[in-house]
């Protein structure tokens, strides 16, 4: 049986995952941790596992189109053809943008909070032009491509999921095609993979948290096109056990930061 491996990470700590701040849209950098741990974590995990890639599919976002260098250069195929797409973008956060997640809590109520974050249908309060990051986000050069009446002001997971689909199709296409491909891009965009990948319900995606830098692996068939097997982190288990919990839960407010 012929088969071939789709590669696919959320990009290295951000300055807002740090400061545990909802991000989306905005185009916050790596975390020198971030930069180092593309080397160290993913581009060492899929060396040690002798993974190769030929093309990497990337978000538009600086945190995962740096990340997605750091690894080539990491693994030295720095020629290797990254297509960025903004359709691999975060879900857009709202006006949640900018926001501590604990102190949002506080504010909404923790159940609130929790359905703005994992509810399959839940499309947070729309960005307004006095939040922080409105002009930033709606002048940023990267969202040129978004298609005109496509620019959101807010989504869900729902929403995430019917934009990445045909990204997923023509992506799935080249895999099929023999083409190692890595997906550089973010948590609810992994989610939104795998929940189209695995068929998942609306309920079971809800429970799915993604780690920073850890490669996720899934092999398909390449005959038949189907997938073999469910997710699987290539990484220590007791690492990705404590930090999906860490992504799971609603952070320290900004004043407990050190
Ligand atoms: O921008 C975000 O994701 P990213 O760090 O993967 O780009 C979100 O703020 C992640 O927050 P969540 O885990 O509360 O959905």
């Amino acid at each position: 049986m012929k088969t071939n491996r789709l590669i696919i990470i959320r990009h290295g700590e951000s300055e807002f995952n740090l400061k545990n701040l909802f991000c989306g849209w905005h185009d916050a950098p790596l975390t020198q941790k971030g930069v180092h741990n593309a080397c160290s974590i993913t581009a060492a995990a899929l060396i040690k596992a002798r993974l190769e890639i030929d093309k990497v599919y990337c978000s538009a976002l600086y945190r995962a189109r740096h990340t997605a260098e750091m690894v080539l250069c990491e693994m030295k195929c720095a020629n290797v053809p990254v297509v960025v797409d903004w359709r691999l973008c975060e879900r857009h956060y709202g006006n949640l943008t900018g926001f501590n997640k604990r102190e949002m809590a506080d504010r909404y109520g923790e159940q609130l909070v929790q359905t703005w974050r994992r509810g399959y249908h839940a499309v947070p309060p729309a960005i307004t032009v006095d939040n922080p990051y409105y002009y930033e986000i709606c002048n940023n050069l990267i969202f040129s491509e978004v298609p005109a009446g496509k620019f959101p002001l807010s989504e869900s997971m729902a929403m995430c999921v019917e934009r990445i689909k045909p990204a997923l199709e023509e992506i799935k296409q080249d895999v099929l095609k023999g083409t190692r491909v890595l997906i550089c891009t973010h948590g609810t965009v992994v989610r939104a993979l795998v929940n189209q990948l695995e068929g998942l319900s609306e309920a079971e995606v809800e429970k799915i948290n993604i780690v920073n830098s850890v490669p996720i692996v899934y092999e398909f068939n390449m005959q038949t096109g189907e997938r073999i097997g469910s997710m699987t982190y290539l990484g220590d288990p007791e690492y990705i056990r404590k930090k999906t919990a860490q992504v799971a839960s609603l952070g320290e407010r900004s004043s407990e930061k050190s």
